[in-house]
């Protein structure tokens, strides 16, 4: 996951590729609260991880319940409707699926139980649920404003003759929260009655389903009234699947929509769900296709590829899709025409109000919005001209941060800025790593930062801070000639010129890959044993025969990934990545760089002298400035930092802010 303030994509241009999507958030939810209710042990197989989720299990393991996990396979001990703890807080974060579910499944039972949720929950709607459970018999009390979380819920006095009215025409989930709950008290007969238009439909379809796999048959009348058979009984299906989730389909359809296919590929192909899904939103594929998609679809699988280019402008009722329609929003900047999506009042009371959201998100990349209480209507930039780079601020919602990662297709190439990337954690916390599996850039719009310098200069430190700090990857190009060092002399190869032959051999055969800060050779891991003296001298040996340098050039270049790369070396703005779009020569005096060396090596208990650190520090700036092949020196267009009276989180900011700088933000 990106946990960066912000994400910067550059202009994407192909995507073709595979992939595998997390589990649907509506069903993991459902199927979790089903199977604690239920009797008997459930085994949930590619169970959704994400905030979501991670609420539900926390409330569920508080609540008293058996919860056994191993990676997305997670095995419940069902309460058969009995808590062992009548008495809990729960915090639900934002996730609807959690709190309205669980008000009403803890409200029918005895206990004391109190729910909240983030700031956002507290103004999203549940006073119809609430209504309808009070007409139960249940005690219910509003601990902030009324008509919204957080709610206290108490011991209820059930009064199950009359039929419970609900209200339909803001969330569905108040009914879906009704029909799960219910069966824990079906002494009889429960009748529900949808007051006004019930909307999201689909997601009812869902909880229907997935009520008869835990063996209740709710009876639908027309969905205005639902009927919860007498002695209704949630058992256990024993395994369950979730499918992948079919909003979070929605970007990768819309990506093969809008993407072209590099060469030799075709298309984007989606695995884990597929036509024949149970939820709802899998009908995305049938406006995606109006726009202009070519879609094939089998057993839990689809494919996508361009068709209509530019997209056609739709005019969509989408209440039945309220969370993919929002990446049809985003598909509509590359239509011929106006798309004006309908009925999607309930937009307002998500995550965020997502009708002004994607508005006011929209027009800052060029589009023309016209929005309503229930609708909006987009229509694209006139021309390449039109666009307009853009910083998204994305609302903490998941939704706003992933589809609007599409405008990176821009035809314009104007650049684009996800605000709070880590958002996507509510129902894909790896969006941005899945979308970079398969889009692609040329590969000089990704772009590079150089931090060079002598050694002991700290840019090391530099360097992965700012890496981390843009989520961009990190190439520390000393560590390969430091490795190139440690395996040469392993072979007993004697590091002199003659040799370099040899080395450049056996370089080429080396097993390198990097995890983060860790450097692996084959399966050991050489991070520590790279960074001693004595490796820092062997690696000054071979990084001076021109051979060897040369071997590494593609090796480093091969770095350059999206979403960008921050690489440290001495050459890296001069030799490797001559076209950087920032280059940083970073500096200290010779005694401050001892002396912090000195540091460092006492701290790993290794006996160093202030004077001898010196004198090989300036020996070794000598050689590495003095060779013939790349020798250390600022590139012509290098920033000078001086870090020598700076501390690390300074010089950070004085590079992030050069960097800043540079952004057409
Ligand atoms: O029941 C569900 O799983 C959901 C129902 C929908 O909400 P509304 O019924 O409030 O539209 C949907 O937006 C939400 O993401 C999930
Ligand atoms: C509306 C959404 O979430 P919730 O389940 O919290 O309602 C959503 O995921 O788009």
């Amino acid at each position: 996951m990106f946990s960066t303030v912000f994400l910067d994509l550059p202009p994407l241009v192909h995507a073709a590729g595979a992939v595998t999507l997390p589990g649907s958030k509506s069903i993991s939810n459902r199927v979790l609260l089903l199977a604690a209710m239920s009797e008997g042990t459930t085994t949930i197989h590619d169970l959704l991880d994400s905030d979501d989720t991670r609420v539900m299990l926390i409330a569920l393991r508080t609540l008293g319940c058996l919860v056994e996990e191993s990676g997305t396979t997670v095995r419940i001990t069902g309460l058969a409707g009995k808590l062992p703890n009548g008495s809990a807080k729960l915090f639900l974060g934002n996730a609807g699926t959690a709190m309205r579910p669980l008000t009403a499944a803890l409200a029918v039972v005895a206990g004391d139980f109190e729910l909240s949720g983030v700031p956002r929950m507290h103004e999203r709607p549940i006073g119809d649920l609430v209504d309808a459970l009070r007409q139960l018999g249940c005690a219910i009390d509003y601990l902030g404003n009324d008509g919204f979380p957080p709610l206290k819920l108490g011991k209820p006095a059930l009064k199950l003759d009359a039929p419970i009215k609900v209200r339909g025409d803001v969330s569905s989930q108040f009914l879906t929260a009704l029909l799960m709950a219910l069966p824990l008290v079906a002494t009889k007969d429960i009748v529900i009655e949808v007051v006004g238009e019930l909307i999201s439909r689909p997601y009812i379809e869902i909880t229907l389903n997935l009520l008869a796999r835990f063996g209740v048959q709710v009876q639908p009348d027309e969905w205005q009234r639902f009927t919860i058979p007498a002695g209704a009984k949630l058992r256990s299906p024993g395994d369950i699947h979730v499918e992948a989730d079919a909003s979070s389909a929605s970007y990768f359809i819309a990506l093969g929509a809008i993407s072209t296919a590099a060469d030799g590929q075709n298309g984007i192909k989606v695995q884990g769900v597929g036509a024949d899904s149970i939820q709802g939103d899998i009908r995305f594929m049938e406006a995606a296709q109006a726009m202009g998609a070519k879609i094939d679809s089998g057993p839990n699988w689809l494919h996508i590829q361009r068709g209509a280019w530019p997209l056609k402008a739709i005019d969509l009722d989408c209440n039945h899709i309220p969370d993919a329609a929002m990446t049809l929003a985003v598909m509509a900047l590359y239509a011929d025409g106006t798309t004006t999506l309908r009925n999607i009042a309930s937009w307002r009371v998500k995550e965020t109000d997502r009708i002004a959201a994607m508005a006011t998100e929209l027009r800052k990349l060029g589009a023309s919005v016209v929005e309503g209480a229930d609708f909006i209507q987009v229509t694209p930039p006139a021309s390449l001209q039109g666009w307009k780079p853009a910083s998204i601020h994305t609302y903490d919602d998941h939704r706003v941060a992933m589809c609007f990662s599409l405008a990176a297709f821009n035809p314009a190439r104007v650049q684009l800025r996800i605000e709070d990337p880590k958002c996507v954690a509510k129902t894909f916390p790896d969006y941005f790593e899945t979308l970079f599996s398969v889009a692609s850039s040329a590969t000089s719009s990704i772009p590079v930062i150089c931090v060079d310098g002598p050694t002991a200069s700290g840019k090391g430190t530099l360097a992965a801070v700012l890496a981390e700090k843009l989520g961009y990857h990190f190439l520390d190009s000393g560590s390969l000639y430091r490795i190139t060092g440690l395996a040469a002399t392993r072979a007993g190869i004697p590091l002199d010129i003659a040799n370099e032959a040899a080395i450049v051999a056996l370089l080429n055969t080396l097993p390198i890959h990097f995890e983060g800060s860790h450097i692996w050779l084959g399966n050991e891991d050489v991070s520590e044993l790279i960074r001693t003296e004595e490796a820092g001298m062997n690696a000054s040996k071979v990084s001076a025969f021109p051979a060897v340098r040369s071997a590494l050039i593609d090796l480093q270049r091969n770095f350059r990934q999206l979403p960008g790369l921050v690489a440290d070396g001495r050459d890296m703005g001069t030799v490797i990545f001559p076209e950087a779009a920032l280059k940083v020569y970073l500096t200290a005096s010779a005694a401050c760089r001892a002396e912090r060396r000195l540091k460092q090596l006492i701290s790993k208990g290794i006996p160093a002298t202030l004077d001898s650190l010196r004198a090989d520090l300036e020996a070794r700036d000598a050689r590495d400035s003095s060779r013939t092949v790349a020798p250390l020196k600022p590139a012509q267009d290098a920033l000078l930092l001086d870090n020598s009276e700076l501390t690390v989180d300074t010089s950070v900011q004085t590079v992030l802010d050069w960097w800043q700088s540079k952004q057409p933000f």
